[in-house]
C-alpha cells in the first residue's frame, strides 16, 4: 500500500474527503481529481491513472448505489479499501455570520450526514446538492456568495480561503465512509492477514429462497458476510408470473452485492462460491482484498 509515483483518480476536486481517502490508501500518490464517479473508473480503463479511490458507504448516509452500479457496469476489480473519518465543517466566506445564510451547499452524502446539526444550528435554509464537498467551497469562493454556506473539509477552507462556522458537524461523531481502491489487475490473495471479497449476483426464479440458500452457504463454513446491498437488475428489472386464478404477480429482481471476511485463496471461500454458483445465473467477483485494519480514531476533535 505505499503507492510512491502511483497515479490515482478520484472524483471531486482537491479538498474532496476522496483525494484524502487516495492519500490515505497511497501516501505518495498523484492524486488525480475527476469531474464524475465515472470519468475515475475511464480514467483507470484508458491507463491515464493506476487506480481509483470510490466512496461506496458511509456509517450515516448508507450506500452510494451509483457506485455499485459502476462496478458492475465496468471491469475493473477491487484491490483494497480505506475506511476514512469524515469530520464536516460549515464554511464560508470571511466576515458571513450564520444569520446571513440563505442556503447551505454540498454532496447530497455530506447533507445527509450533518441534517440533524443543520436544524439544530438553527440553519433552517435551503439545501442544494452538487457534485462534491470541496466543489461547493470552490464555488462559493470563486462566486463570492456571501448568502451560501458549504459543507466540506477543513483542507478545503484553507484551499478556497474561507472560514469555518462551524466544526464537526456530522449528526454522529463516528461519521466514516468506506472507499474501495480500483485497478486494472486484481491482487492475487493471500492468508495471512485478513481480507474481504466482495461478489455481485442475480438469480433467475427462486426468489427469496434463493438468497436464502446464497447466505448459508457462507454461514455454514463459519463466514461472516459484513454487507448486503441490492440493486435493481438493470437487463430484467420485472419478472411476471401469470397464475390462472389469481392473476399476475410482478415481481422486481435484483442484483445482490455482498462482502464476507475471507480471501479468495481461502479454501472455505472457494466452497461456498462453487455452491452459491449452483443457485445463481450471473457470478461475480468483484475483488479480493486486504481489510482497512487500522486503529480507530473517529474525529479529529475526539
Ligand atoms: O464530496 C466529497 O468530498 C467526496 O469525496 C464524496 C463523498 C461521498 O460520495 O460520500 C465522500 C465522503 C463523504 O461521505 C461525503 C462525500
Amino acid at each position: 500500500m505505499h503507492g510512491a509515483q502511483l497515479r490515482v483518480a478520484y472524483q471531486g476536486v482537491p479538498g474532496a474527503y476522496s483525494e484524502a481517502a487516495a492519500g490515505k490508501a497511497y501516501p505518495k500518490c498523484e492524486a488525480i481529481p475527476c469531474d464524475q464517479f465515472e470519468v475515475a473508473f475511464q480514467a483507470v480503463e484508458l491507463w491515464i491513472a493506476d487506480r481509483a479511490v470510490l466512496p461506496v458507504e458511509n456509517s450515516l448516509g448508507g450506500s452510494i448505489h451509483r457506485n455499485y452500479d459502476l462496478l458492475l457496469r465496468h471491469r475493473l476489480h477491487i484491490v483494497g479499501e480505506v475506511q476514512l473519518p469524515v469530520h464536516h465543517c460549515l464554511l464560508a466566506l470571511p466576515g458571513v455570520r450564520k444569520e446571513y445564510l440563505t442556503r447551505v451547499i454540498s454532496h447530497p452524502q455530506a447533507l445527509a450526514q450533518c441534517e440533524l446539526t443543520l436544524t439544530k444550528l438553527g440553519l433552517n435554509v435551503a439545501r442544494e446538492a452538487v457534485d462534491d464537498t470541496a466543489g461547493a467551497a470552490e464555488y462559493i469562493s470563486s462566486n463570492n456568495l456571501r448568502d451560501t454556506a458549504a459543507i466540506a473539509s477543513a483542507r478545503a477552507a484553507d484551499l478556497y480561503n474561507l472560514q469555518i462556522l462551524s466544526s464537526g458537524i456530522q449528526d454522529d461523531s463516528s461519521n466514516v465512509t468506506r472507499f474501495v481502491m480500483l485497478a486494472r489487475e486484481p491482487i492475487i490473495p493471500r492468508t495471512d492477514r485478513p481480507f474481504k471479497t466482495s461478489i455481485v449476483f442475480a438469480h433467475d426464479k427462486g426468489g427469496t429462497s434463493v438468497l436464502f440458500k446464497v447466505l448459508s452457504a457462507f454461514a455454514f463454513r463459519n463466514i461472516s458476510l459484513t454487507k448486503i446491498e441490492s440493486r435493481p437488475h438493470r437487463n430484467r428489472p420485472i419478472r411476471l408470473v401469470d397464475d390462472a386464478n389469481v392473476g399476475t404477480a410482478k415481481h422486481f429482481e435484483y442484483m445482490f452485492y455482498v462482502d464476507f471476511e475471507a480471501s479468495m485463496a481461502d479454501v472455505r471461500a472457494q466452497n461456498a462460491l462453487a455452491e452459491v454458483q449452483e443457485f445463481t445465473s450471473f457470478l461475480r467477483v468483484l475483488g479480493s482484498y486486504p481489510m482497512d485494519m487500522t486503529p480507530w480514531c473517529p474525529s479529529r476533535e475526539d
